[in-house]
């Protein structure tokens, strides 16, 4: 018997007025693996995240989350998945009013699962996990570098420790080194938590360090989907054009159409 994936969309649908993004897109998560999620800019990655996340509704189609049909969950049963649900968004998204201790645990004390008074040692613990001191804490996110922002982020995206993991272009913007230890405190996490993960990339090193598993959306549908380990070397002619960057193949002639 096969396990349940832990997202599964199946035909799912939108259009913004007459522009159709998801034109039936079918895609299977496996539970505590990473899928990483590849397509040219503007192929609907965000839309298809954004519809799992219950951000955008699509028109039509399914999404089951551990087997359930989203369309058909209370809000309080949303609530709970959104919980379980952590997001890394592409520029860190952090808030700069606030000191880091406060952003890596903004999930918790929003939903009061932890005191003021424990959040700060809570937050040192979680900082540690990815590799930054105790007193960048007490800084703004202003006050850090790039790829220490990335961190911080990866920090409030873990500190509720989520069943599932949302990683948009984690390391974007980063030098290679910087995006290599990002990449593999990720997988690091994701071990640990036993967290399923969906990240959109444009970067194939990391797609290969963080993806189990990998798809690519053209033209609003999955065109592929397989091990990570094999972008490159796939068979799909239009999948390999991608994940090798080359100007020449089937991608370039349909934009020279
Ligand atoms: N809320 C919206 N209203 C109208 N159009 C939208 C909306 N959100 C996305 N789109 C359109 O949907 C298409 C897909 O957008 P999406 O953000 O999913 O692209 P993407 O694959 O994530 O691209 P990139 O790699 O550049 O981030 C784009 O043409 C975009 O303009």
């Amino acid at each position: 018997m096969t396990d349940t994936p832990k997202i599964r969309l199946r035909d799912v649908r939108k259009a913004f007025g007459s522009k159709v993004v998801l034109d039936g897109v079918d895609l299977d998560v496996r539970a505590r693996h990473g899928m990483v999620v590849l397509g040219g800019s503007g192929s609907g990655k965000s839309v298809t995240i954004k519809c799992v996340l219950g951000l955008i509704r699509p028109d039509s189609g399914l999404i089951e989350i551990d087997g359930r049909d989203v369309s058909a969950m209370t809000d309080r049963q949303r609530t709970e998945i959104m919980d379980r649900t952590g997001m890394l968004f592409q520029n860190g998204a952090l808030f700069d009013s606030l000191p880091v201790w406060e952003n890596v645990c903004f999930k918790l004390l929003a939903q009061k699962r932890i005191s003021r008074a424990k959040a700060r040692d809570k937050a040192a613990e979680i900082l540690a996990q990815v590799g930054l001191a105790p007193s960048v804490g007490d800084l703004s996110p202003a006050e850090l570098s790039g790829g220490m922002q990335k961190r911080v982020a990866l920090a409030r995206a873990i500190a509720a420790e989520p069943d599932i993991l949302f990683l948009d272009e984690p390391t974007t913007g980063l030098d290679p080194i910087m995006g290599a230890v990002i990449d593999g405190l990720i997988v690091d996490c994701v071990k640990r938590l036993g967290a399923t993960t969906v990240a959109i990339t444009h970067d194939m090193a990391s797609a290969r360090r963080i993806g189990d598993d990998a798809a690519m959306i053209h033209k609003g549908k999955i065109i592929w989907n397989g091990p990570a380990a094999t972008l490159g070397q796939t068979g799909n002619p239009m999948v390999d054009q991608f994940a090798r960057g080359e100007r020449e193949g089937p991608i370039q002639m349909e934009l020279r159409k």
